[in-house]
C-alpha cells in the first residue's frame, strides 16, 4: 500500500528512560479497515521492521480475527526506578500484576525495588520480572533466588539469559518458571523455535511477529501459556496487541499492555488506559485525534522513506 493518503509521524517523551530510550517515534497511516501504526525500534534494519509493517498493514487493509473476550487483564510495567517510584506507579495503577525491569541495575537495588512492588500490590499480587537476556547463567540463578526472597514469590522471570540453552539451564535450577521473550521474536522463524523445554511461558508481541494472525500461529506452534506484551505502540498499535490477547483460545495470565502509562502523552482522545486492571477489547485501532501535539517535522522524511524502503522488503 502506497502511503498516498493521510500519514502522521509523531515522537512522544517517555516518562523514564525504558529499553535505553528516552523518546518513541512512528508512523500512522490510514486504510480501509482502519488505522495502522507503523513503529519498529530505529535501530531496526528494514528487514527485522518489515515485520512490524505487515503488523500495521493488517490493521489498515485487513482488520483482525473475532475476539474470544471483550476485555482483557493487564499487568503495569516497572522500569527502573527507585523504590519509592516504583511503589507510586504500581498503587496508581489499578492493577494486581506487577512487571518489573531488572538487571539493569545493582542486585540490591532490584530487590529494594521489588521489596517495594510487593508492598504496594499486596500479598495477593503478581510480581514478575524481564532481565531482557542480561545474565548469563550462574548470576540468573542467584539473582532469581534473591529476587524471589525480596518479592515475597516471583510469577516468572523472563529472558533471564540469551540462548534456549541457556534458558534450559537456568530452569533445571531455580523454582521460578521461565518466560520466552527475545528468543521467540527475534527468532529467524518464530513458528519453529522449539521453546517447550526452555521455558514454560511464551510471550508473544504482534508488531514483531508480524500481525495478529502471525501471533496466532506462533502461540499455536509454540504450544505454551502466552503472555501478550507490547512495543510501546500509542493506543493505535496498542489496539492491536488488545486485539490478539482478545482472539488467543486462552489467557491465563495479565498481558504486558499497559505501557501507554510509560508514554508522556498518546495521539488520540480515546486512550487504551487500564481501568480496574483491564483494557477493552476495539474491534478496530481508535482515531489518532491528537497528533498535532506529537509532530516532528524533522524526522518526517526519514520515515517515510523507512515506510517505502521496508515496503519493497515486505513485497521480496
Ligand atoms: O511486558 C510489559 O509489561 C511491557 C512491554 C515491555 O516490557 C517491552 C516492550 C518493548 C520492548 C521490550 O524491551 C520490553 C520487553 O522486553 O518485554
Ligand atoms: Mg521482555
Amino acid at each position: 500500500m502506497r502511503l498516498n493518503r493521510v500519514v502522521h509521524i509523531y515522537s512522544i517523551p517517555m516518562r523514564a528512560r525504558f529499553r535505553g530510550i528516552t523518546r518513541r517515534t512512528g508512523l500512522l497511516f490510514e486504510g480501509p479497515a482502519g488505522w495502522g501504526e507503523f513503529c519498529p525500534f530505529e535501530e531496526y534494519d528494514d528487514a527485522e521492521a518489515a515485520a512490524w509493517l505487515a503488523c500495521a498493514l493488517e490493521a489498515a487493509n485487513d482488520g483482525w480475527p473475532a475476539p474470544v473476550r471483550s476485555r482483557v487483564p493487564v499487568n503495569c510495567t516497572v522500569p527502573v526506578v527507585s523504590a519509592e517510584r516504583a511503589h507510586e506507579i504500581v498503587a496508581r495503577s489499578g492493577c494486581s500484576t506487577a512487571k518489573v525491569k531488572v538487571a539493569e541495575s545493582t542486585l540490591a537495588e532490584d530487590c529494594a525495588r521489588l521489596e517495594a512492588v510487593r508492598d504496594a500490590l499486596g500479598p495477593n499480587g503478581f510480581v514478575r520480572v524481564d532481565a531482557n537476556m542480561l545474565w548469563d547463567v550462574d548470576t540468573a540463578v542467584a539473582a532469581i533466588r534473591a529476587m524471589d526472597k525480596a518479592a515475597g514469590g516471583l510469577q516468572y522471570v523472563e529472558q533471564p539469559c540469551h540462548t534456549l540453552d541457556e534458558l534450559a539451564a537456568v530452569r533445571r535450577r531455580v523454582n521460578v518458571p521461565i518466560a520466552a521473550d527475545e528468543s521467540i521474536r527475534k527468532a529467524d522463524d518464530p513458528l519453529k523455535v522449539a521453546v517447550s523445554g526452555a521455558a514454560d511461558i511464551a510471550v508473544i508481541k504482534v508488531a514483531p511477529l508480524g500481525g495478529v494472525r502471525k501471533a496466532l500461529e506462533v502461540a499455536e506452534a509454540c504450544g505454551l501459556p502466552c503472555v501478550v506484551s507490547s512495543a510501546l505502540e500509542t493506543s493505535v498499535g496498542m489496539a492491536a496487541g488488545v486485539a490478539l490477547a482478545a482472539a488467543l483460545p486462552e489467557l491465563d495470565y495479565a498481558c504486558g499492555l499497559a505501557t501507554l502509562q510509560l508514554l508522556d502523552g498518546d495521539v488520540t482522545s480515546d486512550s487504551l488506559t487500564p481501568v480496574d486492571g483491564y483494557l477493552p477489547v476495539l474491534t478496530k485501532a481508535p482515531v489518532p485525534d491528537r497528533v498535532e501535539e506529537f509532530v516532528n517535522d524533522v524526522i518526517t522524511e526519514s520515515w517515510i522513506n523507512r515506510y517505502d524502503r521496508v515496503l519493497s522488503e515486505l513485497s521480496r
